[in-house]
Order: structure tokens, then C-alpha cells, then sequence
């Protein structure tokens, strides 16, 4: 047979019921004739029949029997049906199992007591065959239904007790009125339950802003004030107009993940300045920042000088741990506490490197002293180059007020060109490039 796909309204917890299983019915009655009577009617129909006859004795067999149904009659010796009755409703065995009398008292006084002691139904003697089986048939039924939503309601429990992701159910004002183990440990309530808290509690405040109903990504706090990232989907429960369920997903690994990945992907392995693509953003934004304050953007270019020869005289490891250690004279720089925001500094390529300073020509000029005085004062050797004993580098500057007529690429050039004449001026210097 083929399998129908779920459609958007399939009803998952409509499983096949409880397998249907005779029926057990007791018959209480202190005439046996009586019970010989209800016994004939019934056992036809595949129930299982218990008997007693007095009330001490249908207590007993309630207590030991899952019973399905019970017959009581009402005038009994010692313990009548009405007692019998109160105390199987005060027994945790039999308080659900529903309880028809069977009696020749018809008085409503009696009808009525007995209804208000729990009575399911109320059967006047002598039975009347076709009504009392229709009475007896729509009682077992009812009990088949009650099973099936129950069974059905524990399925569901079971399903969101069990489920990975939190789930909450909140009231309109965002408070917590139901929550799964897993939203429990998600915000590490432990022995602190959410009930009753507000979900805004739950949110950084940045985020309490942002939630609307629907998907959304944002940031939490567990009840330690640990942060978590969640994806958290609010939508109404169809039906219950004061009640809305919040799914929660903790996105926190894969957040963690992607931070590291962004990073990777800005970040320049070797001396773990930024790479050229993030100095490409950083220029770009640095750029508009200047334009919209109209305030001076400087550029510092640098190359180290005959780096071929150092690496040559002394081995490509060598090479790396000199540019590692002019990538760290460099981020000191643009990480000193006066450094203006947006200073970024960058390994363009190979042994060129770059740092983006907004701010005019002359602290251009400080700023690319104080680098070669640190780099001098680290007195690396090198063997092989003409500009000195120790490893130097040639520095182009340029400085432009961003203005519509130029551009950020006539600033890079302007730099670049720079320090092509600081190599061609005898390099281990600085040439600040004319520009406005
Ligand atoms: N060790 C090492 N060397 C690198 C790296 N990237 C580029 N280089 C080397 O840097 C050297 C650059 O050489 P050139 O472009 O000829 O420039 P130079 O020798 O510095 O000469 P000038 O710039 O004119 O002073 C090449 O030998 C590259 O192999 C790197 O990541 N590590």
C-alpha cells in the first residue's frame, strides 16, 4: 500500500488506539438471581464479568482488578451501594473506573445522590434489556475514548520531554508558562524552574528589542549569565488565542564556528594581521568614514628591503620569523591606546605590509618614524643588505581628504608610488607622498 505523505494539518499523534481488550465489568448485587440476570446480557458480548455480592466484597475485587466498568446496586445489608460507591471514588485504584447503579429506588432524591456521589449513569430495576445494554455499551465506549486521548496526550508529552530542542509556552505578556526538560537545560535552570519567568529575562537586552514573532536568531543568557546564541521561532498555538509557543535551537557551536571561519578568512596566517581582503574592507570603510566627517585619511605602505637576500642568506624559516616580528611592531602600533578608531594594520602580500591611519600627513610621518625606530631598535640582522646591518624597511605615505574628485584607490596608488622612491632613494626610509 502506498504511504500518503503528512500534509500540513496531518495529525501526528493520530496513532492506531489501544488494542481493543474485553472489557471488565463488575456486577454488584446481594441478590445473586440479579447478577445470574446481568451475567446472560452481557457475556455475549465478550466481556469479562466479576461478581459480588455486597459492597465490602466489590471493594475488594476493585482493588485487585483493572475494572472497566462497575453495576452497583443500591439497597444492600451492612454496606449499602451509595457507600460502596463513596469509597471506590476515594480509592486511588478505583476512583476512574465509572459506576452505573442498578436500583429498584427510583426516587430522583436517590437518582440524584447517586449522581452527585460520582454515578456515571443511573439504571431503574426492573432493567429494561435494550436500554440498559445501550447504557452499559455508550459507558465502555466513552472509556475507549478517554484511553485513546490519554494515550494520545502521553505520546505528545513523551515526544516534547524527549525532543533536542526548548520549547516554551508563553502568555502574551512573555511569561513563561510551560516549559520541556530540554528548554529547562538549554538555560541551565536546574532546581530554578522557568515557569513564571519572562522570557525577556531570558534575552540579552539587545535582543529583547528584536524579538518579534516568527524566526529569528538572537542572542541569551542562561540563568549563570552564561551568553548562548538561539534561534528562536515565536508563533501563536493554533486555538489557544493567550497562548504562543517559543521553539529555541542553540546555535551557539555553529555561531562559534562561523566566528572562526569569518576570522580565518580576514586574518593573514603568518603574522595574523589582517589579510588583504579585510584591509580591502577596512580601506573601503575608513574611506567613507573620512568623507562623511571630512577629516583626513593617511595610508603607510612598507617593504622590507632586499628580503629576497635575506631569505637566501638565511633560510625561508628565517624569512617568516622576520615577517612575524615586523607583523608585531606593526599591530602594537595600531593597538597603542591614542590609536585612532579605524587604524587597521594589514600584510598586503609577501613582505609588503600596509597600515590604514586615519589621521593627516604629519601623523602619518610620526607614526611611520616610530615603526622604523622599533624596527631598528629590535637590531634584527641581516647579512646581505645594503641599507644597513639590520633588517630596515622602505615606507610610502600618502594622506588625502576624501572629496568627489578622488578616490581611495588614488590614495593606495599615491602610497605605493611613495615607497617605490623610498626603495629608489636608497631604501630604510620614509617618502611621503604630494597629494591635494
Ligand atoms: N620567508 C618568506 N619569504 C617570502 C614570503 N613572501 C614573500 N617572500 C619573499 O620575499 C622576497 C621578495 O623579493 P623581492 O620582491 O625581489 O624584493 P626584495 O628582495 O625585498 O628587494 P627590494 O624590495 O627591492 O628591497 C621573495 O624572495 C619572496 O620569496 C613569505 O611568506 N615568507
Amino acid at each position: 500500500m502506498i504511504q500518503q505523505p503528512l500534509g500540513p494539518e496531518a495529525d501526528l499523534f493520530d496513532l492506531p488506539g489501544p488494542r481493543p481488550q474485553p472489557s471488565a465489568l463488575l456486577i454488584v448485587d446481594d441478590t445473586p438471581a440479579n447478577i445470574g440476570v446481568l451475567r446472560t446480557l452481557l457475556k455475549p458480548r465478550g466481556h469479562q464479568i466479576y461478581a459480588a455480592t455486597s459492597g465490602q466484597a466489590a471493594l475488594e475485587i476493585a482493588e485487585r482488578v483493572p475494572l472497566d466498568l462497575i453495576l452497583l446496586d443500591v439497597c444492600m445489608p451492612e454496606m449499602d451501594g451509595f457507600e460502596t460507591c463513596r469509597r471506590l471514588k476515594a480509592s486511588p485504584h478505583s476512583r476512574a473506573v465509572p459506576v452505573i447503579f442498578v436500583s429498584a429506588r427510583t426516587d430522583s432524591c436517590d437518582v440524584v445522590e447517586g449522581f452527585s456521589l460520582g454515578a456515571a449513569d443511573y439504571i431503574h430495576k426492573p432493567v429494561r434489556v435494550e436500554e440498559a445494554l445501550a447504557r452499559i455499551d455508550s459507558q465502555l465506549q466513552l472509556r475507549h475514548h478517554l484511553r485513546v486521548q490519554r494515550e494520545q496526550a502521553e505520546r505528545m508529552q513523551a515526544i516534547v520531554n524527549h525532543m533536542a530542542e526548548g520549547l516554551l509556552l508563553v502568555d502574551p505578556a512573555l511569561c513563561i508558562r510551560k516549559a520541556n526538560p530540554a528548554a529547562e537545560r538549554l538555560f541551565g535552570a536546574g532546581p530554578m524552574p522557568l515557569c513564571g519567568r519572562s522570557l525577556r529575562e531570558l534575552l540579552a537586552a539587545e535582543s529583547v528589542e528584536r524579538l518579534r514573532t516568527g524566526r529569528q536568531e538572537l542572542c541569551a543568557l542562561t540563568l549563570q549569565g552564561e551568553p548562548l546564541h538561539i534561534e528562536l521561532t515565536l508563533s501563536p498555538l493554533p486555538g489557544q488565542a493567550e497562548l504562543q509557543i517559543a521553539l529555541l535551537h542553540d546555535i551557539s557551536q555553529y555561531k562559534h564556528s562561523e566566528q572562526v571561519l569569518r576570522r580565518l578568512a580576514e586574518i593573514d596566517e603568518l603574522t595574523q594581521l589582517a589579510n588583504r581582503r579585510q584591509f580591502d574592507r577596512g580601506l573601503a570603510q575608513a574611506w567613507r568614514t573620512a568623507a562623511e566627517a571630512g577629516q583626513p585619511l593617511s595610508l603607510l605602505l612598507l617593504d622590507v628591503d632586499h628580503f629576497k637576500q635575506y631569505n637566501d642568506r638565511l633560510g625561508h624559516r628565517a624569512g617568516d620569523e622576520c615577517l612575524q616580528a615586523l607583523g608585531q611592531l606593526l599591530q602594537a602600533l595600531a593597538q597603542r591606546p591614542e590609536a585612532p578608531p579605524g587604524c587597521l594594520a594589514a600584510r598586503y602580500g609577501g613582505e609588503e605590509f600596509a597600515l590604514i591611519l586615519p589621521g593627516d600627513a604629519e601623523q602619518a610621518q610620526a607614526w611611520a618614524e616610530s615603526l622604523r625606530a622599533d624596527l631598528l631598535a629590535r637590531q634584527l640582522s641581516h647579512p646581505a643588505s645594503s641599507a644597513g646591518p639590520w633588517v630596515t624597511v622602505s615606507i610610502g605615505s600618502a594622506t588625502l581628504v576624501p572629496k568627489p574628485q578622488n578616490s581611495q584607490s588614488e590614495l593606495f596608488q599615491a602610497a605605493d608610488a611613495a615607497m617605490y622612491r623610498a626603495k629608489a632613494e636608497g631604501r630604510n626610509r620614509l617618502v611621503q607622498a604630494e597629494t591635494d
